[in-house]
């Protein structure tokens, strides 16, 4: 891999004049004067150079710049085309205007019989048949108008799709757009009867909702690793590619995130999810330096607390033998550490108390009772939400404030709330930078509000300064990416720890042997034990479950709107046009035989077990090296965070693009390490003194379960075992993988030694 090199005074002037608008005019030169201030230890930006160096190294010199695929010219079929819509609208018109005209002359003429003068009858009459003819007049226009645009849209960008040299699908309609996925129960039977069937039966199955965790791998399988669609309205192509994937993360200039699908992100202001470009790297100079070892031991000792409080919890709540409440006990959990790591805010667990030692002013965030002016906790101003995120985003403020509809009074309460304390936690930071307080900066706030206020204070013109929307926009950013996806790794990872008790034993062992089973999780030592626990069971566990149930299913990005895009595809270089979707898709590439070594399935007998949870397969031999060299596209710049890989070096390594669950590249996961860190310490801590088990209880009482034998007990336990599979099925991404709609599953928590079925049970 080319040694990243420091940025030239001449690279950062560069910089600032492609800045295009004003906003990236200012980040580029804060960045411009960070750099020439600062240690000269940031890398280069891709280089084109390098690039082509490193496909030379390939054997395949990247083609000349081309220009953009000519748009298509209004050319003699257009023309016909024009013509015919024409056409169709002036049939439409003067067929309108026959039926609706002598509708209308009989309706007059009835209304005049009774009450109007037969001269002003036809003047009403006469007034009635115009307003009738310019409504159709403007139907009709509209009508021969997006019959027009479609059929020109259509052959536009076949046209994109045939210069790609690719082989592609044509689809009737914009297939990304979640609203047009909503109604694919209205447009996918008229395309059916409208269209010979081998036009859509392979490639239907990428146009519904959720195909990326329904379908898996299969339509890869049917259509190749790289599916490329054109609609009316865009081209796109899906990929499973891993060395596609792996080209398209490392050049993040060329393959940008398509902002318009973020919107959603940007609700309390700009951050680093949601911008790209000059913006984007100064969102991430100054949020990236949190994310270092110091806060990855700090998450370790929250985990640890927090993994107590939940235990606890269970232990008390557990009233009838099982709990039905795993994921949103682990969206607590997930939210309390990253408050706590990232913010210096201790959040608890019903009947726990705060700490001797807390911060008085930070107390009202811990409370369980809604503070002085909230109707809410701040947990459940999280909580609210991230659950009325749809709703947020797709209602206008004007309706979401007046409506009478429940949903939308809780999604504004919610909303109201955390920015209000969200307000309130500004305002005290902001007052701690003019003090000087020392300590500031420890936390991610701190940091952000130091970094901005001190050089205003400082006076300096050139410093980074977000303004407070920016600030409580990267917050609300690390709450939701913090929370949300590894809350959902826990949660997974407890159900499938439940379906397949031996892994669960061998977890309890390595837990065992790395931690000690009767040892203070408050004694262990993150610098100590990290590495060994992220080597053992621990981190295979953890890595299963990203590869079968990422919280991300599809990382999104796409070609400029100003410049086509070579890559090279199995050796062959192809180009991407302007504006062209890339979807890199996690759940496939996760089950593409050709990067993951495959046993058969022991759960449904299939010749691979690649869609089922095998945590022992982290502990298989990795692919040869050389499978495992993939172009080397030189990294870009380094941003200060953990640079480290996502898996254990003593582990099964994936091929590079092959295992996504952070993405990969300079625009991957700021928080993996965290998240990591967080996993696998609170999975040590349940599993070091506990036993989850399915709960039964549906089906039997304890006291039958205790008179039950071995053979009674193994076909209960394999139901309890399949009742989950199925749930676990019905997963949905809606932002991230995750149950909906109620769905759940109920387990039990157990002393080790007191099992009734993980101790022995095999699935
Ligand atoms: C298991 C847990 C997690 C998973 C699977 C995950 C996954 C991802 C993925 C796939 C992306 C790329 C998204 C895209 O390109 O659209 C991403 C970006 C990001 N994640 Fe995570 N994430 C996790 C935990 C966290 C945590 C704990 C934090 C912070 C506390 C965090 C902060 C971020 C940020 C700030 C970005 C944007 C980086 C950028 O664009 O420069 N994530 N994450």
């Amino acid at each position: 891999m080319a040694e990243p090199q420091p940025r030239t005074a001449g690279d950062v002037e560069e910089e600032v004049v492609k800045a295009k608008s004003a906003e990236d005019r200012k980040a580029a030169a804060a960045l411009a004067s960070m750099d020439s201030s600062g240690d000269g230890t940031e890398a280069a930006e891709v280089d084109a150079a390098a690039v082509s160096k490193a496909m030379k190294n390939l054997g395949t010199a990247p083609a000349a710049e081309k220009k953009e695929v000519k748009k298509v010219k209004v050319d003699t079929a257009d023309v016909a085309l024009l013509v015919s819509s024409l056409i169709i609208f002036l049939t439409l018109c003067s067929f309108s205007w026959h039926i609706f005209g002598s509708a209308a002359d009989k309706f007059q003429r009835t209304v005049s019989d009774t009450y109007i003068e037969p001269n002003e009858t036809q003047r009403q009459r006469s007034a009635a048949g115009k307003m009738l003819s310019s409504i159709l007049l403007i139907t009709g226009a509209l009508v021969a108008w997006r019959v027009y645009k479609f059929i020109t849209g259509l052959r536009y960008n076949i046209a994109r799709a045939k210069s790609t040299g690719l082989p592609y699908y044509i689809v009737p309609i914009n297939p990304v757009n979640n609203v047009v996925q909503a109604l694919s129960f209205i447009w996918h039977p008229v395309w059916k009867l409208l269209v010979p069937k081998k036009y859509w039966e392979k490639i239907v199955d990428v146009c519904e909702h959720n195909w990326q965790y329904e379908k898996k791998f299969a339509p890869f399988a049917k259509m190749g690793e790289n599916i490329l669609i054109a609609t009316p309205t865009s081209l796109m192509l899906h990929t499973a590619n891993p060395g596609v994937i792996h080209e398209i993360t490392s050049r993040r200039e060329d393959f940008p995130k398509p902002l318009e699908y973020y919107g959603i992100l940007a609700m309390f202001g700009r951050n680093v999810v949601t911008t790209e470009g000059a913006l984007w790297r100064m969102h991430r100079k100054v949020t990236s330096p949190s994310f270092n070892e110091k806060n990855s031991a700090l998450v370790f000792k929250a985990a640890i607390d927090q993994a107590q409080g939940m235990t606890d919890h269970w232990l008390r709540t557990q009233k009838d033998g099982s709990f039905k409440t795993v994921e949103h006990d682990t969206m607590s959990l997930a939210l309390n550490i990253i408050s706590y790591a990232g913010f210096g805010l201790r959040l608890i667990w019903p009947g726990q108390s705060l700490p001797a030692d807390a911060d008085p002013k930070l107390a009202r965030y811990a409370s369980l009772d809604p503070p002085e002016g909230h109707t809410l906790t701040f947990s459940e101003s999280i909580g609210g939400l991230l659950h009325h995120l749809l709703p947020l985003l797709l209602t206008p403020k004007l309706i979401m404030n007046h409506a009478p509809f429940r949903v939308f009074k809780e999604a504004k309460e919610a909303r109201d709330n955390y920015d209000l304390y969200m307000q309130e936690f500004l305002q005290q930071k902001i007052q701690e930078v003019r003090r000087g307080d020392k300590d500031i900066g420890m936390d991610l706030m701190g940091s952000l509000v130091a970094t901005s206020y001190q050089d205003k204070q400082a006076g300096s013109k050139a410093g980074i300064q977000l303004d407070d929307s920016e600030i409580i926009g990267n917050a609300f950013i690390m709450f939701l990416a913090g929370h949300e996806t590894t809350a959902n790794v826990m949660h997974f990872t407890m159900l499938e720890l439940a379906n397949n008790p031996a892994a669960q034993r061998r977890l309890q062992q390595d837990v065992d042997a790395i931690l000690g089973r009767d040892t203070d999780p408050a004694t262990w030592n993150y610098e100590e034990k990290v590495g060994a626990m992220q080597a053992s069971m621990l981190g295979a566990v953890m890595n299963e479950t990203l590869r079968v149930m990422p919280p991300v299913v599809e990382v999104p990005k796409k070609t400029s709107a100003t410049k086509e895009q070579t890559i090279t595809i199995d050796g062959v270089r192809h180009t991407l046009p302007t504006n062209t979707y890339l979807g890199l898709c996690v759940t496939a590439s996760h089950r593409n035989p050709r990067s993951w070594p495959a046993r058969p399935s022991r759960i449904t007998g299939a010749p691979d077990d690649l869609d089922d949870w095998v945590p022992e397969r982290w502990f298989r031999p990795s692919l040869s090296e050389e499978e495992k060299q993939l172009p080397d596209v030189p990294e870009t710049e380094d941003f200060g965070e953990y640079a480290g890989p996502d898996t254990s070096a003593s582990m099964f390594r994936p091929v590079r693009g092959s295992y996504i669950p952070f993405s990969e590249g300079p625009r991957a996961c700021l928080g993996r390490r965290l998240a990591i860190v967080e996993v696998i310490t609170a999975l040590a801590v349940i599993f070091q003194k506990y036993s989850i088990e399915n709960a039964v209880d549906d089906w039997a009482s304890n006291d039958e379960v205790a008179r039950m034998d071995r053979a009674q007990k193994e076909a209960l336990y394999a139901k309890a075992v399949r009742r989950s599979r199925d749930v676990i099925a019905s997963c949905e991404a809606r932002i991230t993988l995750k149950l909906h709609n109620g769905r759940f599953v109920p387990l039990r928590l157990v002393r080790r030694g007191e099992e009734r079925f993980v101790d022995w049970f095999d699935s």
